[in-house]
């Protein structure tokens, strides 16, 4: 009702009455009129009380869950009413005039913009889940984690990793997904192969639940740190087996840097954006809708430094390969930059972009924490983490 309410305000105030059409400038009337807007309101105060007497009952739980449930139907159910508006003849273009899907969502007050980080911790605050959270922060995005691996890591590179018993790491994902719910997933270092049934099991587990789930997933292929160093346990051929014949096939779109790519196609040699066109195509066929390959190791082997970094976003649907370029910033502090990139692409999805807007802004904030943190002194090791918050605070 709210956003009926705040629909027919907005193309009243576009001049929708007049340029509409008789049907819908009479919906624009109705809905935009003082008496709909009261109307509304009157309704967001009954939820809330019903809201209120719910969770104080005995059943508190299995009311939050279905709550939880309800509200997910709802978002979805304004995301085709968004789609509706948006296919009608009626001139008034929402993207083009600056007023993105996810404003809807939030103007209609529901739940913001959550995203699920499965992965590892990074002690030295630079990669893994501290990144992410930094980065959906960043981004306007509400974060819940649940961590597949414990790591000792600082500047120098990776000291040791410790790996969540796996039960706990589906419990981490139940006792999020049945309250706090998510609009997209996303998963980065899962350790070893186990790791990665267990996700996938956690995931099928409470899309089962939900039949409407039509949540989102990232999948950061994390294998090989930017340091170099491997975040795999034993068993590389395993992990590579089901990454790609479990986790990938569910997968909105994955993001492997170059030597994640090579391991993936059996250790092909990436070493220009041409074969990064193709090896994005061919990752294609493993069953993710995109594939965005990463460049930031262009320079990996005997290839010259190109001037820029660019990444190759390919879209299975249609073949298609989208390069994303900005300039190649000379640093050693990159440590947690495909985690970051990974992460706002999430982030910017649970706010309602396209693939390729998502891609394109996390893109630019990476480049912008990367520049804003070459001379970061933190830490005594060649690879120095990020100043995540550059927009707010030069370091
Ligand atoms: N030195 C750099 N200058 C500018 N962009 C970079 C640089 N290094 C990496 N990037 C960008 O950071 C993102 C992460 O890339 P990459 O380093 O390839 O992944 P990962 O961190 O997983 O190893 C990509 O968007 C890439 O283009
Ligand atoms: C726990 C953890 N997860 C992921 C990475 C990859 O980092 P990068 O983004 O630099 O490739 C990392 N170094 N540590």
């Amino acid at each position: 009702m709210r956003l009926y309410s705040w629909l027919g305000t907005v193309l009243a105030d576009a001049g929708a009455t007049q340029t509409a059409g008789e049907m819908y400038s009479k919906w624009v009337t109705e809905n935009s009129s003082a008496e709909c807007g009261q109307l509304a309101a009157e309704l967001d105060s009954l939820l809330d009380d019903c809201v209120r007497a719910a969770s104080t009952g005995e059943s508190r739980q299995e009311i939050g869950s279905l709550l939880n449930e309800l509200s997910q139907i709802y978002t979805q159910a304004l995301q085709h009413e968004l789609d509706f508006f948006e296919q009608q003849p009626t001139g008034l273009d929402f993207h083009a005039g600056g007023l993105p899907s996810h404003a809807l969502l939030e103007a209609a007050r529901i739940i913001p913009p959550r995203v699920l980080i499965i992965a590892g911790s990074d002690s030295g605050g630079g990669a893994g889940i501290q990144a992410d959270i930094k980065s959906c922060a960043a981004h306007g995005a509400f974060s819940t984690t649940a961590v597949t691996a414990l790591t000792a890591q600082n500047s120098h590179g990776v000291q040791g990793i410790f790996p969540v018993p796996l039960d706990f790491v589906r419990e981490q994902i139940r006792s999020v997904l049945g309250d706090i719910g998510t609009d997209v997933v996303k998963t980065g270092m899962l350790a070893t192969s186990e790791t990665v049934a267990a996700v996938v099991a956690g995931l099928r587990e409470e899309r089962n639940k939900v039949e409407r789930w039509r949540r989102l997933l990232v999948v950061d292929p994390v294998m090989v740190s930017t340091s170099g160093h491997a975040l795999l346990q034993a068993g590389v051929g395993a992990f590579l087996e089901t990454l790609k014949s479990e986790l990938f096939p569910l997968a909105t779109i994955i993001t492997p840097n170059l030597p994640e790519a090579s391991l993936l196609l059996g250790g092909r040699v990436i070493d220009s954006v041409a074969a990064m066109e193709q090896a994005a195509r061919d990752l294609c066929a493993m069953g993710p809708r995109w594939v965005l390959v990463k460049g930031g190791h262009l320079d990996t082997g005997a290839q010259t430094r190109s001037a820029e970094a660019t990444d190759v976003l390919c879209d299975r649907e249609t073949g298609l390969c989208q390069h994303f370029e900005s300039s190649f910033i000379v640093t050693s502090h990159t440590h947690g930059t495909g985690c970051t990139l990974a992460s706002s692409i999430a982030a910017l999805l649970a706010r309602g972009m396209d693939m390729a807007e998502a891609v394109g802004r996390a893109k630019e904030y990476v480049s912008g924490a990367i520049a804003a943190s070459t001379d970061v002194a933190l830490g005594s090791g060649a690879q120095g983490p990020m100043n995540h918050s550059w927009m707010h605070a030069e370091w």
